[in-house]
């Protein structure tokens, strides 16, 4: 495996004497999508500012690959509302060509608004013109601080897909924060569950039945999304009755389900 283009070692950022993230320790490779989940306050943001660069650790470092790429999603685009800006524009602000602010725009679904007004766009168009905008400057590493805020459900499961194709697209490594438990289970590789530490990471389908994750969630949330894995164990015939497979296992090939592993 190549060298992580982020290493977290032993972070940990303090606000008056309180730390607020506690000794992570984690790495981010290329084509690695991983899913910051945990609850208010848990330290999300303060600990994608420290990858960014734009807080301080108090201990631990941050290691990032020298002359690495960050593109930034924040949550909200913030304008100045009596401002006229054309997503033409507002693209060009990054420096880079007309032709290289199309490509990015068309990449995310967006290219046919170039002419439209930033003030005009839905939330999901919004997101996807600032995804446009981090991609326009090819980076290494994506990361996106709760990226599908104010999306409607469809737009946030396309979202989640688009970020998984220009993964495969670009090979970058992509870090985000989401709350959206049931679609970062379904399109994600790791979630971390932060609260100040770790307090569990791993595959989504696991994630779930971790007791540390419970702890967190409450029996409500993780019987929930429960709901979405299961065992590999069994096979349905046509009429959906369980049936043994041929190895003398139960295997469960027929149920195109929302998230298997
Ligand atoms: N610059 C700062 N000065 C003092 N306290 C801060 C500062 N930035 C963040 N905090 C505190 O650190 C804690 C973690 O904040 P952070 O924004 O990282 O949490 P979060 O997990 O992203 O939360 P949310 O899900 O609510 O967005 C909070 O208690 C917050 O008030």
């Amino acid at each position: 495996m190549t060298d992580p283009l982020v290493t977290l070692d032993g972070l940990t950022v303090a606000f008056d004497d309180r730390p607020v993230v506690d000794q992570v320790n984690l790495s981010v490779h290329r084509g690695d999508i991983i899913t910051i989940i945990g609850p208010n306050g848990a330290g999300k943001t303060t600990l994608i500012k420290s990858v960014l660069g734009i807080q301080k650790p108090s201990a631990g470092e941050v290691r990032l690959v020298p002359g690495m790429v960050i593109g930034y999603v924040p949550q909200h685009l913030v304008l100045e509302s009596t401002l006229p800006l054309s997503v033409k524009r507002f693209m060009m602000l990054t420096g880079h060509s007309v032709s290289e602010c199309r490509a990015a725009l068309d990449k995310t679904g967006v290219g046919h608004l170039l002419d439209a007004s930033v003030h005009h766009l839905s939330g999901g168009e919004r997101q996807r013109l600032l995804l446009a905008r981090a991609l326009v400057r090819r980076p290494d590493l994506l990361v996106l601080d709760e990226p599908a805020q104010g999306v409607d459900i469809n737009g946030q499961a396309s979202l989640y897909q688009l970020i998984r194709q220009l993964r495969d697209e670009l090979n970058c490594g992509v870090i985000m924060i989401s709350h959206d438990l049931h679609l970062v289970m379904a399109a994600t590789d790791r979630v971390i569950c932060l609260n100040q530490h770790i307090c569990c990471s791993g595959h989504p389908a696991d994630i779930s039945q971790d007791p540390a994750f419970i702890e967190t969630f409450g029996h409500d949330v993780a019987r929930s999304l429960a709901v979405y894995h299961h065992d590999h164990n069994h096979a349905h015939n046509l009429h959906g009755d369980v049936v043994e497979g041929d190895d003398g296992h139960l295997a469960h090939k027929e149920c195109s389900g929302y998230a298997h592993p």
